[in-house]
């Protein structure tokens, strides 16, 4: 499986945000993550892939197929978004969001394999003791990991996560990102989070793109993006990039003087 993004231009009625956004071709199995200071066009990335903002040039092909030419329906069977701010009121409990979510481009006849198929995604990020409990009433980062499982639940080839671990402690920010990781590199889907800590970004990406006033600055191994004098031009900071002890990249960021 392959996406490919190429001269994606998009923006919000007159105001141009995303300025001819390229990305070398991403396959099956990748997880990229996208980062770039606040309001440097991530989000707007995201719903354009995903066909939430009208793009006016550019192709977004998955498998060869143009996505932008593909009705909403056929693209929400492929491509699956988390939005940054996500939640719900709804009077249902955590399986039943996620089973709404599983069933939300298919008929409403409920099978055992899909009730399987809500379990196990739960068992997967460790959320099966909240399976019965009000959708309304779970902490921040309980809601962050409920709506991640909403996402993965339907195995969708692409799968676009609005920085999945900005409500989660430091336990939680791990687990999820190494359960996230396993997950799609079993089912070869293709993962892009929109990440800020860029020390979890180095740990868990395959690639990094970097992106800044809508522009691709930067598109290659975290050890290359992450080294490069952009990263402090882009945030205004002066990092040092270090491997640790467990061959981990560690970047040890200070205010620029
Ligand atoms: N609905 C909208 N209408 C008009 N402008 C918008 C809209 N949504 C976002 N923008 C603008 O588009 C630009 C890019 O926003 P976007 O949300 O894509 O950035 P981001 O990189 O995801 O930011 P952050 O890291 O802060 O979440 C910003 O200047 C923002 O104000």
């Amino acid at each position: 499986m392959t996406l490919e993004i190429s001269g994606l231009c998009a923006g919000y009625g007159n105001k141009q945000i995303l300025k001819d956004v390229s990305v070398s071709t991403v396959s099956g199995g990748e997880f990229v993550g996208l980062i770039g200071p606040n309001a440097s066009g991530k989000s707007t990335l995201f719903k354009s892939i995903a066909g939430a903002v009208k793009t006016t040039e550019g192709e977004i092909t998955l498998d060869g197929r143009d996505l932008r030419r593909a009705s909403r329906g056929q693209r929400s069977k492929v491509v699956a978004y988390m939005p940054q701010s996500y939640g719900c009121n709804a009077v249902l409990t955590v399986f039943e969001c996620v089973l709404l979510a599983l069933k939300q481009t298919t008929g409403w006849r409920v099978k055992d394999s899909d009730l399987q198929q809500v379990s196990s995604v739960l068992q997967a990020l460790d959320l099966s003791h909240l399976a019965d409990r009000g959708i309304s009433n779970l902490s921040g980062g309980q809601a962050q990991m409920v709506s991640v499982a909403q996402t993965l639940v339907r195995e969708p080839r692409l799968v676009l996560l609005d920085e999945p671990t900005s409500a989660l402690d430091l336990h939680h920010q791990l687990s999820i990102l190494s359960t996230i990781r396993s997950f799609m590199q079993d089912k070869n889907m293709i993962v892009i989070a929109a990440l800020h800590d860029l020390n979890l970004a180095a740990q868990f990406c395959d690639r990094l793109v970097l992106i800044k006033e809508g522009k691709v600055l930067a598109d290659g191994k975290p050890e290359d993006v992450l080294s490069r004098q952009e990263i402090d031009d882009t945030y205004r900071v002066h990092t040092n990039l270090e491997r640790t002890s467990r061959d981990t990249l560690y970047v040890d960021a200070r205010l620029s003087a």
